[in-house]
């Protein structure tokens, strides 16, 4: 599995408010660089966090973009996948309409009517972990359904999971140019954090670019 991160921070590293609430951090520029790699993704990734908090559809936005996909003999929107252990995703939520396949990773701690609604709802629910989402035994699970090549979009909770687990490969953050600031605020990577600098994910810059009034960090992630 081929596992990009990308998402929009403020100066102060923060994804949104101490409410939670979705904030657009970057601009025209960057939510269109964001629909290119949604376009070339086999599906897009984020935490129930996320679903609950902003209630996104993930699809590509651009119509030359999915009529490109759909040349190339793919579907014209990317799966949406969901960590989700508890199967908490609402059945009405953006991400579960007709637009594209959606996958619901739950563990085995997840209500059995939650997961059956899901299902009604025309999700795939995968299951791995017993408490919690096991995200490497989940990948799997997903490649061996064709999905590949997942863009992650957040929120911190998740993207700290998936640094812990060594299982990123590329890092892009779009840096706006405002300070949000809160201690509760959603930061790029929450989670328990690392204690041991041996243990922190080290990453080698590999471009900086201007979009709107920020930059574009990409980083490819060093691995042992
Ligand atoms: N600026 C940006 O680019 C973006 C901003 N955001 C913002 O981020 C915030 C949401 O982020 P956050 O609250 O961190 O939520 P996340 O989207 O990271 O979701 C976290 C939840 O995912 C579930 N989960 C399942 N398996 C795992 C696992 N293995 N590791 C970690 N989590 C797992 C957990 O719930 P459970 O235990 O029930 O499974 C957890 O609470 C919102 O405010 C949103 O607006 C979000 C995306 C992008
Ligand atoms: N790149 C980026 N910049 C921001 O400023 C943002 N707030 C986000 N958030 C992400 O975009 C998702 C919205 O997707 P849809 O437009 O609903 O398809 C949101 O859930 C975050 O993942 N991203």
């Amino acid at each position: 599995m081929h596992v990009h991160v990308n998402a929009a921070e403020s100066v102060d590293g923060k994804l949104s408010t101490h409410e939670r609430e979705q904030v657009a951090i970057s601009g025209p520029e960057d939510f269109d660089r964001m629909d290119a790699l949604r376009a070339e993704s086999a599906g897009v990734l984020v935490g129930v966090g996320t679903v609950l908090a902003d209630d996104p559809s993930l699809t590509v936005k651009d119509a030359e973009r999915r009529e490109r996909r759909t040349n190339d003999g793919k579907a014209p929107n990317p799966a949406r996948v969901v960590a989700d252990s508890r199967a908490r995703t609402p059945p009405d939520a953006e991400i579960l309409d007709d637009s594209a396949a959606t996958y619901v990773l739950a563990s085995e701690a997840a209500d059995e009517a939650e997961v059956a609604a899901l299902s009604a709802a025309g999700a795939t629910v995968i299951t791995a972990g017993s408490s919690r989402v096991d995200l490497s035994a989940a990948f799997e699970q997903l490649e061996a359904r064709g999905v590949d090549r997942l863009l992650v979009e957040g929120g911190g909770e998740l993207i700290f999971s998936l640094f812990d687990a060594g299982l990123v490969d590329r890092l892009t953050v779009y840096v706006g140019s405002v300070v949000i600031g809160g201690r509760d605020a959603p930061t790029l990577a929450d989670g328990e954090g690392f204690t041991d600098p041996e243990t922190f994910a080290a990453l080698s810059l590999t471009d900086v670019a201007r979009f709107d009034d920020g930059v574009v960090l990409t980083y490819d992630v060093q691995k042992e």
